[in-house]
């Protein structure tokens, strides 16, 4: 074990309080929950610590969850040609023998740059980086093991941050084999891309790697238990994603249930509740998470963890105990790691009794199937159960330049807009840049604004974003001629 001072280690605390204790935060786990506590503590002028083993710094977001599948995303997009292949056809490559080595020569490096740019930040910060696995062994007292499994150090904290994250959820009777049947956390391991994959979970985690695997030309048998996938989005827009998929040979089994994997050194076999039985290459679970409290010592710290291994905390993100708090996959819903840094940074400040804003409800989600899928704001069946009127604008990326530009016909989107005061009350999109064109609908939403605004902003020719004023323009034409009729 090694700890890794900074320049200038443990600056003095500037708000006028003396600490007796070796810190005054203990940051547990460095992903994306745990980098942001520890810096806005440091930012605060507190002596702060973070733990984790080296090879994991960034988290498992770094590692094995976001960053690799985002980045194995792109790699398979680019070198499949598939984003392409309106525009020179359907046999266009950019590579014809993709190799694993090929996909994770991309996600290596993207990792190793991020690994440096989190060091760097917490270097320039002051955080000192303690290398190894924390336990409570007091409320205030964590120990530090080492590779080699003896504590290696102890450490005081007058305040603690969980961040430890989460870690697939595993049947117990499933045989993981880390070869042929594996969970998502241990996917990018694969030796070779599969010829047949069952995906085990139409969770976001589960749909991603179908459509990664679809598009590298891998027959993808999804297995959901629920009736239907990605339940919370548009309907319309889960049905153009399934249609893609379809037509890039995957196959959905919704109802259906896994009981039994059985694996040879040659393929796998999965049988289903039904009787059915599904032969494979490999066989990839992703059936949810389970947060990472096992070997944390809670009991010695006051605290229990439910069965699914979350922390309970309060809207300060403080666990029972006062001194200690918790965020990230380890305290569950919504499990992201665009929330995780923000409750970091929200429980750093208030332990440090810095003032807070409440995080701003409207959240965007993201999902980064092939295309992609983003909204933000109200879906349509909640506005109908909620009875508030609303009309509907809709946009194509193949009415706009650039969507023929960019080879992209079947994008699109969706505005909900109120027919009471024509306030923007949803956006839903489908298609390339999605995940980044919806904060345009959240800044407008946020703001109150409505889809006059949008009407009347002058958009960037040609652009993807114009796919706003089209959609705007569509919804305002409806309610005119509405408000016509009533006249
Ligand atoms: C395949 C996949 C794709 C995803 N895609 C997205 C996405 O596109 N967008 C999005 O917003 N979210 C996505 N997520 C979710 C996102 O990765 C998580 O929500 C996020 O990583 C949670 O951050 P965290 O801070 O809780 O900790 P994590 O990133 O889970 O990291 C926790 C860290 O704690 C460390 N740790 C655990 N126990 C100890 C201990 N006892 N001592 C010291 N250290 C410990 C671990 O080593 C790890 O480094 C994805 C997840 C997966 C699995
Ligand atoms: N783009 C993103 O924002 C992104 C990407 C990936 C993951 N994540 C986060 O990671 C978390 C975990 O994702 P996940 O997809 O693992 O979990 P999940 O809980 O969302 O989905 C798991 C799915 O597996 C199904 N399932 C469980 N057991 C089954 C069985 N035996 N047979 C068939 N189906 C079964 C469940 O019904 C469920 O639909 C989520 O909270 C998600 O927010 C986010």
């Amino acid at each position: 074990m090694s700890r890794i001072s900074c320049a200038a280690v443990c600056a003095a605390p500037t708000l006028g309080y003396v600490s007796d204790y070796d810190y005054d935060l203990v940051v547990i786990g460095s992903g994306p929950g745990g980098q942001k506590a520890a810096i806005a503590a440091a930012k605060l002028g507190k002596r702060v610590a973070i733990v984790d083993r080296l090879e994991m710094v960034g988290g498992s977001c770094l590692h094995t969850g976001t960053i690799p599948s985002k980045t194995l995303r792109e790699a398979v997009l680019y070198l499949t040609g598939m984003s392409q292949r309106e525009l020179y056809g359907a046999s266009y490559r950019v590579k014809q023998e993709i190799t694993v080595a090929d996909l994770l020569s991309r996600t290596r490096h993207v990792i190793d740059r991020e690994v440096q740019v989190v060091r760097a930040q917490l270097q320039r910060n002051h955080v000192t980086l303690i290398a190894g696995t924390a336990r409570f062994v007091e409320p205030h007292v964590i120990a530090v093991k080492g590779s080699g499994q003896s504590e290696q150090a102890r450490v005081s904290a007058g305040a603690v941050v969980v961040a430890t994250g989460s870690r697939p959820a595993r049947p117990a009777q499933v045989d993981f084999d880390e070869a042929r049947v594996l969970d998502s956390d241990e996917i990018l391991q694969l030796e070779e891309i599969p010829s047949s994959l069952v995906v085990v979970g139409a969770g976001v985690i589960g749909i991603e790697y179908a459509s990664v695997f679809a598009a590298l030309g891998t027959r993808v048998t999804v297995v959901e238990q629920r009736d239907r996938m990605l339940e919370f989005c548009d309907p319309e827009i889960v049905e153009s994603l399934k249609f893609h998929l379809r037509d890039l040979a995957v196959t959905f089994r919704f109802g259906e249930k896994v009981v039994d994997v059985v694996v040879s050194d040659r393929a796998t076999v999965t049988t289903l509740v039904s009787g059915k039985r599904i032969l494979a290459d490999a066989v990839m679970y992703s059936a949810g998470r389970q947060g990472l409290t096992d070997d944390l010592g809670l009991e010695n710290a006051g605290l229990a963890a439910d069965e699914r291994g979350r922390l309970q905390v309060d809207e300060h993100y403080r666990t029972d105990v006062d001194h200690i708090y918790a965020v990230g996959d380890v305290i569950g819903f919504p499990a992201l790691a665009a929330t995780s840094m923000d409750q970091g940074r929200l429980a750093a400040y208030h332990a440090f009794g810095e003032p807070v804003r409440e995080l701003a409800e409207l959240r965007p989600i993201g999902i980064y199937t092939i295309p992609e899928i983003s909204y933000c704001g109200a879906t349509e069946a909640e506005l109908t159960s909620a009875a508030v009127p609303y009309e509907v604008g809709t946009a194509r990326y193949r009415e706009l330049a650039r969507g023929q530009i960019a080879g992209d016909s079947h994008g699109m989107l969706k505005l909900l807009v109120s027919t009471v005061d024509r306030r923007l009350l949803g956006v839903h999109l489908f298609g390339t840049g999605a995940t980044d064109l919806v904060h345009i609908g959240q800044a407008v939403m946020g703001c109150g604004g409505s889809v006059d605004y949008l009407v009347d902003a002058v958009f960037n020719h040609p652009t993807l974003s114009e796919v706003y004023k089209i959609a705007a323009l569509d919804a305002t034409n409806k309610i005119r001629a509405l408000e016509r009729f009533g006249d």
